[in-house]
C-alpha cells in the first residue's frame, strides 16, 4: 500500500468510525478512540472579506469557497505560497478573527462553535512567540498548565505533564533557563518556538491548530517537533498545521494535504503521490516530477509548483480544475457526512460544545496562579522594581534636603513651602504613573493570546496586575511617606498622610492602565498621560486658587483626583493650626473646606472609576486587527 492509499484509507476509517458513535450516548470511546478525544471540523464554502488596510475604501476577498473537513486522529497540512490565506483560514477556524466578514459554515462535531468552546477546547500555536520573558521554560509551561487544566487535577499530574512535554520537545536541557526578551538573552529562537508549541500541548486540546510550527527551526529539529505533534494523533486529537516548505520527512508525517492559492482551495486530498499525480494530470504543462532539473522530492516539487502557479496568477485556473475533480466531489461527500451523521454525540462532546465558560479555571484560581508565577518573578526583577521605586527614593531625597523641618512650627512665612511640598507629594503619583504603562502596552500581544487561549478573562488579568502594582506601590508609599513625614515634621495624622498618598498612587496606576488601554502604542500613551496630568495640575488649587478660577472651569476641579488628595493633605496639616497666609487663614485662602477623611474617601471612588474604565477599555478597544 503506498502512502496515498494509506492516507485515503485512514480518512475512510475515520469516517466509518465516526458513524459508529452511538446517538444515544452509549460509550463507544474504546472502539472509536480517535473520535472520543478529537473532533470533526467541517468548514464549508468559507469566505473572508476585509477592508484593505492600505486603502480602507477597498474590500479584499482573502478567502473564497474554501471547503474541507478535518478528522480526529489525523494531521492535516495546510499549504500554499506566502500570502495565500493559510493563517487567515486558521484564524477563522480557531475563532481568532476580530475584523472582516466571514462567510460560510464551520461545524465542530456538527455544531457551530461558540467562542467559549474554541477558547477552552482548541489549541492554537501562533506563528510568532508570545512568552513571558522573565520566566523559565519550565515555569512558563507549569503556569499555562495550571491555567488550562482543571483545578482539581493534582499538582503532581500537572508537573508530570509538563515534564513529559519538556522531554517530547527536547526542552529538558533548557528548562531552567530564562526565556528572555529581545534585549536580554535567554533561550534560543528554536527553543522559544518549541516552548510555544509546548503551551498548546500541556492544555490537552481536542483540536490543535498550528501556524508555521517549524518556521525558524533547522530541518532536524523541525522534523523532531512535527513527530511530537504527530504523536498526539494517537490520542485522537484533530490537528491542522500550516506549513510553508516542509522537508520530505516532515511532509510524510501529514495524513492529508490542503493547498490554497490566492485564497482558493486547489487541492484537498491524500498526501504524496496522489497530490503529485493530480497536479500533473490536471496541468500537463507543468514540469514532470522526476524529470531532470526539477525538485526530486514530492514536497519540494509541490511547493515549487504552487509558488510558480501563484507567480503566474494561475490561482483561479487551478481552483477551477480542482472544483471539477473527483477529489473535490469526495470532499463534498465527506463534508456532508461529517456535518450530519458522522459526529460524536457523547455527553463529553455535548458538554464541551455547550460550555458557557471560556476559561478552564475560575477567577480566584487564575488570580492565584498569576500571583504564584508572575509576581514571584517580577518582585525579584530589578527592571520591574526600578522604575516603580527609584522615583520615590529620589524625590524623597530631594524633599529631605530642601524641606528639612519645614513643617515643624508652621508659621506664616513657611506656609507656602508646606503647601508646595504637599503639592509635590500629591502630583508625584500622577507623573510617575507613566512607569505602569509599558507593562500594559508591551504585554498586549501576550494578553491577547492568553485571553484567546482561555487562560483568563480581562477582569482577571487586570485585577491581578493592579493587585501586583498595589503591593509594590504600598512599599513605595511607605518609604516615601515615612521619609518626608519625619524629615519635614508634618502635623496631623500620619495614617491619613500615608493612606492619601497610597490611594493617589493607586489611582495613578489605574489611570495609567486606562490610558495605556486606549493607546495604540507606547508613544501615544507616553504623550497622553503627562498631558492629562498637567491639565489636572492647574485645578489642584495651588497654581490658581479655586476662588480665582473662572466659573465655567469649576466642574473640572470636581473630577480632578489630585485636588482631593491635596485638599486632604492641606486639611491634615493646617486644620486648627491658625496659620496665616497673605492676611488670611491658610485653608480659607485656598478655599479648602470639609473633612480630610471624606476627601480620602473620594480618592477611592476615583480609583474605582478608573479601574472600571481601564477594564472596559481593555475589553472593548481592539488594537489588534487580525
Ligand atoms: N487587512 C488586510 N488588508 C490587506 N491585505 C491583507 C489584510 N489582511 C490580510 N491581508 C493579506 O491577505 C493575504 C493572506 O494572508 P495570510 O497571513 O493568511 O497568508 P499566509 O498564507 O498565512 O502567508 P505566510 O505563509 O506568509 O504566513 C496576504 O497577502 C496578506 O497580506
Amino acid at each position: 500500500m503506498d502512502a496515498s492509499t494509506a492516507s485515503l484509507s485512514s480518512v475512510k476509517v475515520n469516517v466509518a468510525a465516526l458513524a459508529t458513535d452511538d446517538p444515544d450516548g452509549l460509550d463507544v470511546e474504546a472502539q472509536v478512540k480517535g473520535a472520543a478525544h478529537g473532533m470533526t471540523v467541517v468548514f464549508k464554502e468559507v469566505g473572508y472579506l476585509v477592508k484593505n488596510s492600505a486603502n480602507k475604501k477597498e474590500q479584499l476577498t482573502l478567502l473564497s469557497n474554501v471547503t474541507s473537513v478535518l478528522f480526529p486522529a489525523e494531521m492535516a497540512a495546510l499549504m500554499g505560497p506566502s500570502g495565500s490565506g493559510k493563517t487567515t483560514l486558521l484564524d477563522i477556524l480557531a475563532g481568532r478573527k476580530s475584523v472582516g466578514q466571514i462567510k460560510g459554515t464551520m461545524l465542530f462535531n456538527g455544531s457551530k462553535p461558540t467562542s467559549n468552546f474554541l477558547s477552552r477546547h482548541t489549541g492554537y500555536v501562533e506563528q510568532f512567540d508570545t512568552l513571558i520573558g522573565n520566566m523559565t521554560v519550565r515555569e512558563m509551561l507549569l503556569y499555562t498548565a495550571e491555567m488550562k487544566t482543571i483545578r482539581t487535577m493534582p499538582m503532581a499530574s500537572k508537573v508530570a505533564k509538563v515534564i513529559q512535554v519538556l522531554e517530547q520537545l527536547s526542552l529538558t536541557r533548557c528548562q531552567d533557563v530564562i526565556i528572555g526578551t529581545p534585549l536580554t538573552r535567554g533561550i534560543s529562537g528554536g527553543q522559544a518556538k518549541r516552548t510555544n508549541i509546548g503551551l498548546a500541548l500541556v492544555s490537552d486540546p481536542r483540536v490543535l491548530f498550528l501556524d508555521e510550527p517549524t518556521s525558524g527551526l533547522d530541518s532536524f529539529t523541525a522534523n523532531e517537533v512535527m513527530k511530537v505533534v504527530k504523536g498526539l494523533v494517537q490520542n485522537g486529537i484533530t490537528i491542522c498545521a500550516t506549513i510553508h516548505s516542509p522537508t520530505p520527512s516532515t511532509f510524510r508525517l501529514f495524513d492529508r494535504m490542503m493547498m490554497l492559492l490566492r485564497g482558493q482551495m486547489v487541492y484537498n486530498g491524500p498526501n504524496g503521490p496522489t497530490a503529485v499525480n493530480f497536479f500533473q494530470d490536471t496541468n500537463p504543462d507543468v514540469p514532470r516530477y522526476g524529470s531532470p532539473g526539477v525538485a526530486d522530492n514530492m514536497s519540494e516539487w509541490i511547493v515549487d509548483l504552487a509558488t510558480q502557479a501563484d507567480r503566474d496568477a494561475r490561482g483561479p485556473e487551478f481552483a477551477a480544475k480542482y472544483a471539477a475533480s473527483s477529489l473535490c466531489a469526495d470532499t463534498a461527500r465527506h463534508v456532508d457526512f461529517a456535518s450530519t451523521n458522522g459526529v460524536s454525540t457523547s455527553q463529553r462532546t455535548i458538554d464541551a460544545i455547550s460550555t458557557t465558560r471560556g476559561t478552564t479555571v475560575g477567577m480566584p484560581w487564575a488570580i492565584r496562579t498569576l500571583m504564584k508565577y508572575r509576581w514571584r518573578r517580577d518582585f525579584t526583577d530589578g527592571a520591574y522594581l526600578g522604575p516603580r521605586l527609584a522615583d520615590k527614593a529620589l524625590m524623597g531625597f530631594i524633599i529631605f534636603g530642601l524641606y528639612w523641618h519645614a513643617a515643624k512650627n508652621p508659621r506664616n512665612d513657611t506656609a507656602e513651602n508646606i503647601a508646595s511640598v504637599l503639592f509635590i507629594a500629591t502630583v508625584l503619583p500622577g507623573f510617575t504613573a507613566a512607569a505602569y504603562m509599558p507593562s500594559i502596552v508591551l504585554e498586549r500581544p501576550l494578553f491577547l493570546r492568553e485571553r484567546s487561549d482561555g487562560l483568563y478573562h480581562t477582569l482577571t488579568y487586570i485585577t491581578a496586575k493592579v493587585a501586583e502594582e498595589m503591593v509594590i506601590a504600598f512599599l513605595g508609599s511607605l518609604i516615601f511617606s515615612n521619609w518626608i513625614w519625619w524629615s519635614t515634621e508634618f502635623r496631623g495624622s500620619y495614617a491619613l498622610f500615608l493612606l492619601v498618598h497610597y490611594a493617589c498612587t493607586c489611582t495613578g496606576i489605574v489611570l495609567a492602565y486606562f490610558i495605556a488601554a486606549l493607546s495604540p502604542n507606547l508613544d501615544v500613551a507616553n504623550a497622553a498621560l503627562p498631558t492629562y496630568v498637567v491639565t489636572l495640575l492647574f485645578f489642584v488649587g495651588l497654581l490658581i486658587r479655586g476662588s480665582q478660577q473662572p466659573g465655567y472651569w469649576h466642574w473640572y476641579s470636581y473630577i480632578n483626583f489630585l485636588k482631593y488628595s491635596w485638599d486632604a493633605h492641606m486639611l491634615n496639616q493646617f486644620k486648627g493650626q491658625n496659620v496665616m497666609f497673605s492676611g488670611q487663614e491658610v485653608l480659607s485662602y485656598f478655599s479648602i473646606h470639609g473633612d480630610k477623611w471624606a476627601f480620602f474617601g473620594y480618592q477611592t471612588i476615583f480609583f474605582a472609576v478608573f479601574f472600571i474604565l481601564a477594564w472596559l477599555s481593555m475589553r472593548l478597544v481592539r488594537w489588534s486587527s487580525r
